[in-house]
């Protein structure tokens, strides 16, 4: 009989038996065509959580590097680069008027929920006290209720997440113009995620009553009734904007900030937990990977489910296996553009 030009071999989790041959719905599928070389590319598909899609791109090259020593093996490429959204670091912005709740309802999302709070105000006011060369500068604007060119202020939010390498991070306070937008997306690139924005909707006759009580307090050189109104204006003019534009792209969760913090707090964790489901729902990444060899697909895709099996315990990594001969798996995958480990 013929050997078949493409057998899909398998399709299993990795946790569910010892060897490919051995699985209970295994299964072959059948493409017409005639046997033609002795050599053939084994299609090795990983399905792995978003979770733990960031940790396996960082084994799997290793990995074949070791196994690439077997007998008969003659190459292994790594189709995919490796960029899901999963892996990156998310992002909720949390906004709102001066003494809107931002900073009160960010504490509370840190302890229930662990995330990372960086406060663009806090972080600017640390820059000023340290004395750096832009103190003056960051000084002045704060009195004068205007927003810190963005320069300075998405330097300090990126040193902040880098240094930490978190993955969930509250952004308190940015965007607030269109000037800090822009920044952020020219920095940031693709490299986090922006799950939505926290909005909380406060009235100035509220906010202004807050912001002059926390100033019997807070030593803060702008919770006066003159900054603050400038800060009124600089919300209204420039901040307000930026939030019609993420309204526009379905991000942003209002609240009513007017509340007793508890109340308001109890709506906050509504869209926390909507974001926490969206995280957790995030689709499995796929790592695709051809192994070149001689003949007999068996004994490396038993061997490799048996390795990743030990490596990644039960049920984290859904593994299939096809074997085509290489005449018809360079015409169908292009080989030449395959991206190799090393
Ligand atoms: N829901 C609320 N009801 C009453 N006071 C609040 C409420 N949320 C915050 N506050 C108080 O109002 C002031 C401003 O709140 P804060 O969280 O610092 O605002 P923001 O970070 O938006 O400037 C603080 O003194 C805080 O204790
Ligand atoms: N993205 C930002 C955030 C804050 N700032 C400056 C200007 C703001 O009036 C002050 C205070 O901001 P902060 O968010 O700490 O406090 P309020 O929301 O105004 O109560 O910091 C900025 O220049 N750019």
């Amino acid at each position: 009989m013929l050997r078949q030009a493409v057998r899909r071999v398998a399709a299993l989790g990795v946790g569910a038996c010892a060897g490919v041959g051995a699985c209970a719905g295994v299964h072959a599928q059948s493409l017409a065509g005639p046997p033609r070389a002795n050599k053939e590319i084994h299609e090795l598909e990983f399905r792995v959580s978003a979770a733990m899609a960031e940790k396996f791109d960082a084994w799997l090259p290793v990995y074949l590097k070791g196994l690439l020593e077997l007998p008969g093996l003659l190459g292994a490429k790594i189709l995919k680069p490796l960029k899901p959204a999963a892996t990156k670091p998310a992002v909720i912005f949390v906004l709102g008027g001066p003494g809107a709740g931002k900073g009160t309802q960010s504490e509370y999302i840190v302890n229930k929920y662990g995330y990372v709070h960086l406060s663009a105000g806090d972080l600017l006011r640390a820059e000023r006290k340290s004395g750096s060369a832009q103190g003056q500068l960051i000084d002045e604007y704060i009195a004068e209720g205007k927003i810190v060119p963005v320069e300075i202020t998405v330097k300090l939010l990126m040193n902040a997440i880098e240094a930490n390498g978190g993955k969930r991070f509250l952004v308190d306070g940015f965007p607030r113009n269109t000037n800090n937008l822009s920044g952020w997306q020219q920095v940031t690139g693709d490299r986090l995620r922006v799950m939505g924005v926290l909005f909380y909707d406060c009235p100035e006759e509220v906010m202004e009553a807050r912001l002059l009580e926390r100033g019997k307090t807070s030593g803060r050189t702008d919770d006066n009734l003159e900054s603050i109104r400038k800060r009124f204006r600089t919300y209204t003019n420039e901040t307000q904007p930026i939030l019609a534009y993420y309204e526009q792209q379905g991000l942003v969760h209002k609240i009513d900030g007017t509340r007793e913090v508890e109340e308001v707090w109890a709506e906050t964790q509504d869209v926390i937990n909507a974001f926490e489901q969206e995280l957790l729902e995030e689709p499995p990444v796929t790592f695709r990977v051809h192994l070149h060899a001689n003949e007999s697909l068996l004994p490396f895709s038993a061997r490799v489910a048996r390795d990743v099996l030990k490596e990644w315990g039960e049920g984290t990594v859904q593994m299939s296996a096809a074997s085509y001969s290489v005449s018809d798996s360079i015409k169908a995958f292009g080989l030449d553009a395959l991206r190799s480990f090393d």
